[in-house]
């Protein structure tokens, strides 16, 4: 986590923001040329002119720089280069004008542009679709313009402007608060630090130490976000001239959680790192002790080297990233944060909140009854005033009562007879919220608190109750009725709350929680909440593909159960938040491996749930949309909400969903399957081809007489196999792959490297054999001790190059003898793009012994029959990696 405190912030900025805190609501607004009713859509268009979008400028040219850099700075290039000095002073400087020949220096460098301008347009494709996919999730504010509060894009924000905030927001640039009420605001995005704070407007900092400007009561800072409560404020510092502009864009957009898979990514590159640190030396000492010449040797191990590092690892699996990115926006799913498509696939449980994500984002109010559960307009209309006034948190339910008022009450007349005085906002423990409002009909107003909330909670607070316009003490015997009468309405599959009032509670200012108390109870609300039309065949297909599915929700079990029941999820066993308190960890293991159902949790419990799954080693997707569900999403393995969620919970989604359809989450979890078999693919294959290589160098390194290949061979042959492989995110992954979840471990790996590299190396070994005691000798015309030394010249050229078409040839071919269990060709078959890469990447690299480039690159006269000899072994190649195959699986579940 960055520290800010420690950052160098620019100190204009904080001395600005230091001036405004300190001074009035009114001067601040002065300064800025506001009104506190907000700036015209004229002046904020000025204003936009002259202090530019609500946009970080995302350095475009620096990245591109730096990706060109990168892209020719890797060890592939740096040692292409310099083998092409030497070459410059071996065949051009140092040697007479008569032989002088540039050719292979120009091949050097012709394959550090190939290699270097691959990874930059790699570099470059990936950066464009990341931008535009997180440019497809749409993010806004609450601006009041022209006298009306409006949601408009959150780039429109301009200086000047009057923000509204409520819980569940991210705050859009740094401003002034001009008012506040039970104002939250955490900072955790930006110092870590998980206790929110209070923000209050009519409250001065002491502004002493510079260090703890943070803190100051009245001010909030972009990349924030707002927790619970609600307030307004004015904008000073919009886009980059904010404290914390790159900052927080950088945080939200690549935050980046390591995942099993990239701890495993590293390891793997440690251990390649390791393995070339020993082997390069050992090649060297070898060749040098038994070739005679230690420059040639210290290259050739130089080359080793490089063909030993996986260079096109990184770009493999980015690649691999951005391919399964773009196809999941064909599906209408975001990805924002990458990394976490490989987990999507490996994810063997999916918990999700319940309103919203696995019903529909609109909630229908049914009925508003009184207490004798008759249709009551009065019951609707106190719950009007608590949803119209409350500015906390608009949700699901607030809306289905303004639109339910909105239809059957004259609304203007409501407002016109109430005004608002106070409120204290929901939040997730109290699970209800109050407005105050006082009745403008009378001299002194009459004011009246209404509440609304969970069952419990509200039967909690009340003492009465209102029948009939008679208000009655609340009875134990009256309590047990109007529980009976929600869980009757539960079971039909209604969402019910309660609501009640109060009159003239605390005056203003001194009004507070302890006035919810001493309540009369005036209704039930009772909403329609039904699954989305997905949901049970959405589900139904998540298990048949190994997914376990949970529902973990605040809301009560008759309700939950109504809903699990209309999606197919077993409803047998349901626990409550208050059944999780209390119990051992080892118990938690075990209940939550047995239940499926979790309710009237709060988001506490939500990420405690997630924690246990994960501690019994499970990988969990979270899918959720509400303030309550962030912590919880932030704990998952892979996070998933849907672009109608509050700001909190986009922010923490790794992946969000456009569509109200819930298939697409199957497809997502395919398509993540598929991103890591193919990676799996590279890196297993890559790991066992290197095994394989290495053996067969040390071998041929100790028995040949002379350097089994030029360097720059040895490179040609990496440069086409590692351009092969960048097809190799294009392939498929079999059916049978892509039924079950797949998990990351590095275990398997050293088996899958023992059984498959030696493999290869026979073969090799086989190859050398041939050529140094058939094809060779028969060609030049003797064995290579008996030849004269231009005759053991051209055996040698004969030789790398018939090595240098096996090996290449074999390192493409085994991409399809390992890439799926069955017989290659025959029984499976790669992708196009696939056979054409490693097809035209052989057939290329066999041309060029044939081809002008032949005395450049050393190549010796290699009859045409000899492809014949590669055919056959690579035959017998093929048929013995399949054998291998058949006992590896004996052992093991899966090849790849
Ligand atoms: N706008 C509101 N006004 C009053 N009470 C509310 C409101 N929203 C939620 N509640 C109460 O708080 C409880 C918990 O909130 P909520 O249902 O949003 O939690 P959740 O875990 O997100 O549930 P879900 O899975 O249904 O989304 C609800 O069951 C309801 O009783
Ligand atoms: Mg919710």
């Amino acid at each position: 986590m960055l520290n800010v405190r420690t950052k160098q912030n620019s100190t204009v900025n904080l001395r600005l923001v230091q001036a405004i805190a300190k001074e009035t609501r009114g001067e601040t607004l002065a300064r800025l040329h506001a009104s506190a009713d907000g700036l015209s859509s004229k002046q904020a268009s000025i204003n936009r002119e002259e202090y530019g979008a609500n946009e970080i400028a995302s350095n475009r040219h620096d990245s591109r720089i730096r990706f060109l850099i990168e892209a020719f700075l890797n060890p592939f290039t740096i040692v292409l280069l310099l083998l092409a000095t030497i070459s410059l002073c071996t065949d051009y400087l140092f040697v007479p004008s008569s032989q002088k020949d540039l050719s292979t220096v120009i091949i050097m460098l012709v394959m550090v542009i190939i290699s270097g301008l691959t990874s930059y347009i790699q570099n470059v494709h990936t950066s464009n679709a990341v931008e535009a996919l997180l440019g497809l999730v749409s993010v806004t504010t609450n601006i009041r313009r022209d006298g009306e509060n409006q949601e408009l894009p959150t780039t429109e924000v301009v200086v000047g402007d009057i923000i509204n905030l409520a819980a569940g927001d991210m705050v859009p640039a740094d401003m002034r608060l001009l008012q506040s009420k039970d104002l939250f605001c955490s900072s955790s995005s930006l110092n870590g630090e998980s206790n929110p704070v209070e923000k209050v407007a009519t409250k001065f900092p002491r502004i002493g130490r510079d260090n703890d400007y943070l803190d100051y009561p009245n001010i909030l800072y972009e990349g924030t976000t707002i927790v619970s409560g609600s307030g307004q404020g004015v904008v000073f510092a919009t886009g980059n001239r904010t404290i914390f502009g790159k900052l927080a864009q950088d945080i939200s957009k690549n935050k980046i959680k390591e995942t099993a898979f990239d701890v495993g990514i590293k390891d793997i590159s440690k251990l390649l790192l390791t393995m070339t640190a020993i082997i390069a030396p050992l090649v060297f000492i070898i060749n040098g002790l038994t070739k005679g010449s230690w420059l040639d040797a210290l290259i050739f191990a130089i080359a080793t080297a490089v063909g030993l590092t996986p260079e096109m690892l990184p770009v493999i699996v980015t690649s691999n990233l951005v391919k399964g990115s773009v196809e999941m926006s064909k599906h209408g799913t975001i990805v924002k944060k990458m990394n976490a498509i490989q987990n999507f696939g490996s994810a063997d449980i999916l918990c999700t909140d319940k309103t919203g994500t696995l019903t529909q984002d609109k909630v229908v109010l049914e009925r508003h009854y009184d207490l004798e559960m008759q249709e009551n307009k009065r019951v609707l209309e106190l719950s009007y005033l608590n949803s119209y006034y409350q500015t906390g948190m608009k949700d699901l339910i607030d809306t289905a009562v303004i639109d339910a008022a909105g239809d059957e009450l004259d609304i203007s007349e409501i407002q016109r007879d109430y005004n608002k005085i106070d409120e204290i906002p929901f939040d997730f423990s109290r699970r209800r919220m109050s407005v105050v409002v006082a009745n403008s009909d009378r001299q002194h107003g009459e004011h009246l608190l209404v509440t609304k909330g969970a069952a419990e909670e509200m039967l909690a607070i009340s003492t009465h109750i209102e029948k009939q316009g008679q208000v009655l003490p609340l009875t134990d015997e009256r309590k047990h009725e109007i529980l009976e009468n929600i869980n009757d309405m539960n079971e039909d599959g209604l969402r019910v709350i309660l609501i009640g009032y109060k009159k003239s509670p605390a005056p203003v200012g001194e009004f507070s929680v302890k006035d919810e108390s001493d309540m009369i109870l005036a209704g039930y609300l009772a909403f329609l909440d039904p699954p989305k039309e997905s949901a049970r065949e959405a589900l139904a297909n998540l298990k048949r593909d190994g997914i376990t599915v949970k529902i973990l929700t605040g809301d009560n079990e008759a309700v939950t159960r109504a809903i699990g029941l209309q999606v197919g999820l077993n409803v047998d066993t349901v626990y409550e938040g208050s059944d999780l308190i209390d119990k051992s960890d080892d118990e938690l293991k075990e209940m939550v491996e047995e239940c499926n159902i979790f309710v009237k949790l709060s988001p506490e419990l939500k990420t405690k749930i997630i924690e246990i799954l994960k501690a019994n080693g499970h990988t969990v997707a979270y899918m959720g949309d509400g303030i309550n569900d962030a912590p919880a999403m932030k704990t998952a393995d892979v996070s998933i909400s849907v672009d109608t969620a509050v700001d909190i919970a986009k922010e923490s989604a790794d992946i969000i969903l456009l569509h109200k359809d819930l298939n697409v989450l199957e497809k997502g979890v395919l398509i993540g399957r598929k991103i890591f078999g193919n990676t799996m693919k590279y890196i297993k294959i890559m790991l066992s081809s290197n095994f394989g290589n290495i053996l067969s160098i040390l071998i041929a390194s100790s028995f040949l007489p002379f350097l089994p290949m030029l360097p720059l061979q040895l490179l040609i042959v990496d440069l086409l196999y590692g351009t092969s492989c960048l097809s190799l995110p294009f392939d498929e992954m079999s059916e049978a792959y892509l039924e079950q979840p797949r998990t990351w471990s590095t275990k398997k790996l050293p088996k899958f490297m023992f059984f498959f590299g030696p493999t290869s190396s026979v073969f090799d070994i086989l190859t050398f054999a041939i050529l140094f005691f058939v094809i060779c000798p028969h060609l030049v015309g003797g064995d290579y001790a008996s030849l004269s030394l231009a005759q053991k010249a051209i055996f040698v050229t004969i030789f790398h190059t018939g090595w240098f078409i096996e090996s290449l040839w074999t390192q493409e071919m085994v991409i399809h003898a390992l890439r799926d269990k069955a017989l290659p060709f025959i029984k499976q078959r790669a992708t196009w793009s696939v056979m054409m890469a490693t097809f035209g990447a052989g057939v290329i690299g066999t041309l060029l012994p044939f081809s002008g480039l032949k005395q450049a690159l050393d190549f010796g006269k290699m009859p045409i029959d000899f492809i014949w000899i590669v055919f056959g072994l690579l035959v017998l190649y093929i048929l013995l990696t399949t054998a291998v195959k058949q006992i590896y699986l004996r052992k093991e579940k899966f090849l790849i």
